[in-house]
């Protein structure tokens, strides 16, 4: 596998380390036997169809459910063993439907979640003022757009300070500026040495964003890796947008007629050209050859939507 990822056996500096974890309703195999490591300071993706298992690997990485099989370590504490309360104390979540009251204004509301928490009541004004909330602190919650009650959820999960973060589909219901912004603050976290595990059906949203992701299907995590190294793993063909005047569309053909290319299709201003990753710098040269008739270039890699259909289905 082209994937950097530890093997199972070999943790490294992971915070979160999850080894043959399982989770059975009676005949639903919520969760069937995932090990999964996430290092200090990266940011995690876990994608896969809904009904996967993410939110119930999240739930049992939290503490919040056990698990049927199998042991999860935050931070070196095994989750439910005696060490853990300590630990529980340095990770947030936001889950994928927070309950809001809609009778407390934003700053009664973290206030409220930083009792429940034992967090610092003066953490509160700073994470609204983080999810770009101070305007509205006084405001009910009742009078929020969806937007603003996603980043209210998400401002009671930075409570205490956590140093590791679970987000589950963090940005449903944000429009694309609030999205940008809101990796906006995951990345500051990230450079301040927070750990964060996200979760989201937006894939293209989140391919150029992680550090490393899991494929879960399921109940099982079928790859992980960087988006490159599963691209790599996957072996997907790249395509090529070659941009030629038309009358030289012949010439590109038979450039490329001695390389082991998938297609080569015209279009209306260029010629596509499909072919396996091992044969890409052999296509630029070829191409390259051409006298400068080329007036343009474009490589399109296959996107992590591609890559996630191809271990999924
Ligand atoms: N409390 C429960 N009792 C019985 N089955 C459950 C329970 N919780 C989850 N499941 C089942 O476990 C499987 C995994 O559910 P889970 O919510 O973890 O998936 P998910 O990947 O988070 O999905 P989504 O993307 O839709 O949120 C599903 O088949 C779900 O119906």
């Amino acid at each position: 596998m082209a994937d950097t990822s530890p093997t199972p056996t070999d943790s490294g500096d992971a915070v979160i380390v999850a080894r043959g974890v399982r989770k059975h309703y009676g005949a639903i195999h919520a969760v069937d036997g995932v090990d999964l490591d996430v290092r200090s300071g990266e940011l995690f993706g876990l994608i896969g169809h809904n009904g996967a298992g993410k939110s119930t690997m999240f739930k049992m990485m939290l503490g919040l459910i056990p698990a049927t099989a199998g042991e999860i370590r935050i931070d070196g504490a095994v989750v439910g063993g005696g060490n853990f309360r300590a630990v529980r104390r340095s990770v947030g979540y936001l889950p994928e439907n927070v309950v809001l009251y809609d009778n407390l204004t934003g700053l009664e509301t973290l206030q409220f979640f930083a009792r429940l928490k034992a967090a610092p009541l003066a953490d509160c004004t700073p994470a609204l003022e983080r999810v770009g909330l101070a305007h509205a602190a006084k405001r009910r919650v009742r009078e929020y757009s969806k937007g603003m009650r996603q980043r209210l959820g998400f401002a009671q999960a930075l409570l205490g300070k956590p140093r590791i973060l679970f987000l589950d589909e963090p940005t449903t219901g944000l429009d694309p500026e609030a999205i940008r912004g809101f990796y906006a603050i995951l990345r500051q976290l990230k450079s301040e040495g927070v750990t964060m595990v996200i979760t989201s059906h937006i894939l293209a949203e989140i391919q150029e964003r992680v550090d490393r992701l899991a494929i879960m299907t399921a109940g099982k995590v079928q790859a992980s890796g960087t988006v490159q190294a599963l691209r790599e793993e996957m072996d997907l063909p790249l395509w090529f947008s070659v941009h030629v005047a038309s009358e030289d569309f012949d010439a590109v053909r038979s450039a490329l007629g001695h390389l082991p290319v998938i297609a080569i299709e015209a279009r209306d201003d260029h010629v596509a050209v499909q072919c396996r990753r091992e044969s890409k710098m052999a296509v630029i040269e070829a191409l390259a050859g051409l006298d400068g008739r080329v007036r343009d270039l474009t490589v399109r890699e296959p996107s992590l939507e591609d890559v996630f259909f191809g271990f999924s289905d």
